[in-house]
């Protein structure tokens, strides 16, 4: 691999001698893995596990397969995996992840929320914040909100409020150079340090929107110390932080001078690179009183929604019914009116108010267990190929007209409306595709 000028010298200075075996590694194939949910009611048995992780395996798992669309399973290496891993949020806990996008941290962060408590998604760029959405859809997790904010304004918002907060930082990149060597294209000498300059901003308004006692996961995907425990001994010399040891499992190792904190280097670890600390907030932070959300639905649209919700739930849904024009949403509950921020996903989306009736939304359909819901239909393969092309399915038996939630490998797929023997198409436009033979 031919390196940008200036990383060789730097990371033989501080490997010394495993700098030859570090760089070696790039020569090797970047390594793929996957976690599978647990958030979904049907899972489906895999080999290869990655060792002490819950939920993590070596391997590729096609974007196009139902495993994949059903949201059973989401594509993350096995570095990246260890961030939400040393964060691993309690059901109940009110969580940040200030820097989402596409959503890998976020995910696995709303698997051990298990639906309890809350997890604000944030991403700052827009474009990636409807990748971050669709993510999270796809995932299931009923309890997200998803935010297009900068760190600043979040922080006016959320004032000692969060018990948890991620930081998974635009940096460098050098750790993701195997994997995109495009990555490669932004590095300079100086990038790290201009890096750690906004990695200080973003963590400054962090450091204000956590709850007394909270705690606070840092992340990178590079080696560069400038960004890692640079940053970490900046902060422990700026704010009231105590280090919790991350465990150094499978090949990480401690941190330059800071053994609580991990790397994670190709040649030790199976993964790409990444740096992760854990630290508990020891200080006092100013709490924002706030006025909590509040649902803002007519009249009309509360009868509409019961009446879906009796007819096709087995459970009444716990949260604040929130609708946007003529959007339902369901606020987890206990945050603050977020009036003020630019939302990408005001929590689930649960359907459209049409004409005096209801129409499910495609979101709800894959957050739901079938479990929750009275009638599901399910689809195999054959079927599930023309569904998500966008094709009408035509089922072996005539059924009562409806609502049913469509289910691929006894997981939702969304809900679709039967007439007689047909199962409509209501797989979203945009999320199309054909599967070849
Ligand atoms: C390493 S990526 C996040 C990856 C994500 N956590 C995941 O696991 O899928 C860093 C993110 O920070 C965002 N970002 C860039 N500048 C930012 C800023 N000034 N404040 C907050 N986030 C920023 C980028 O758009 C990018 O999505």
């Amino acid at each position: 691999m031919q390196f940008p000028e200036g990383f060789v010298k730097k990371y033989e200075a501080i490997l010394g001698d495993e700098a030859r075996a570090f760089l070696a590694s790039f020569d090797d194939e970047a390594v793929s893995a996957f976690r599978i949910n647990p958030l979904k009611e049907s899972q489906v048995s895999f080999s290869d596990a990655i060792p002490n992780t819950p939920w993590g395996y070596y391997g590729k798992v096609s974007g196009k397969s139902p495993e994949h669309v059903t949201g059973l399973v989401y594509s993350q290496e096995p570095a990246a995996q260890m961030v939400a891993q040393v964060a691993q949020p309690k059901p109940g806990m009110k969580v940040l992840d200030l820097a989402a996008a596409p959503g890998g941290k976020s995910t696995q962060l709303a698997a051990y929320l298990a639906g309890e408590g809350l997890l604000v998604s944030n991403e700052i760029s827009s474009k990636r914040a409807k990748i971050l959405v669709e993510n999270m859809e796809r995932f299931g997790a009923s309890n997200v909100v998803v935010t297009n904010e900068s760190a600043d304004r979040l922080a006016k918002v959320f004032k000692g409020y969060f018990d948890l907060i991620v930081l998974d930082a635009p940096c460098s990149g050098e750790g993701m150079f195997r994997k995109q060597p495009d990555a490669m294209d932004y590095w300079s000498v100086e990038y790290p340090s201009q890096c750690a300059d906004l990695q200080r901003e973003i963590l400054e308004d962090a450091v204000t929107m956590l709850a007394d006692g909270g705690r606070l996961v840092y992340s990178t995907c590079t080696w560069a110390p400038e960004e890692n425990e640079e940053i970490i001994q900046w902060l422990l010399d700026s704010y009231d932080f105590e280090l919790i040891p991350v465990q150094h499992i499978n090949g990480m190792v401690p941190g330059i001078d800071l053994p609580e904190a991990a790397r994670m280097y190709p040649h030790h670890f199976k993964g790409e690179g990444q740096f992760v600390a854990h630290l508990q907030f020891r200080g006092e932070n100013k709490v924002s009183k706030f006025k909590p959300s509040k649902s803002n639905l007519s009249r009309e649209q509360i009868s509409l929604w019961q009446d879906f919700e009796k007819k096709h739930l087995k459970e009444k849904l716990a949260g604040v019914l929130q609708v946007f024009g003529d959007q339902l949403y369901l606020l987890p509950e206990g945050l603050p009116d977020l009036g003020k921020l630019r939302i990408a996903r005001n929590g689930l989306h649960l359907g459209t108010f049409k004409k005096k009736r209801f129409e499910p939304s495609f979101a709800l359909g894959l957050a739901l267990k079938p479990s929750q819901v009275k009638q599901g239909i399910e689809i195999h393969q054959e079927d599930f190929v023309k569904y998500v092309a966008g094709e009408t399915v035509q089922l072996s038996e005539t059924l009562p007209n409806g609502w049913y939630q469509v289910l691929v490998a006894g997981n939702g797929l969304g809900f679709a409306k039967v007439t007689g023997n047909t199962l409509k198409n209501y797989f979203p436009k945009g999320l199309r595709f054909k599967v070849k033979n």
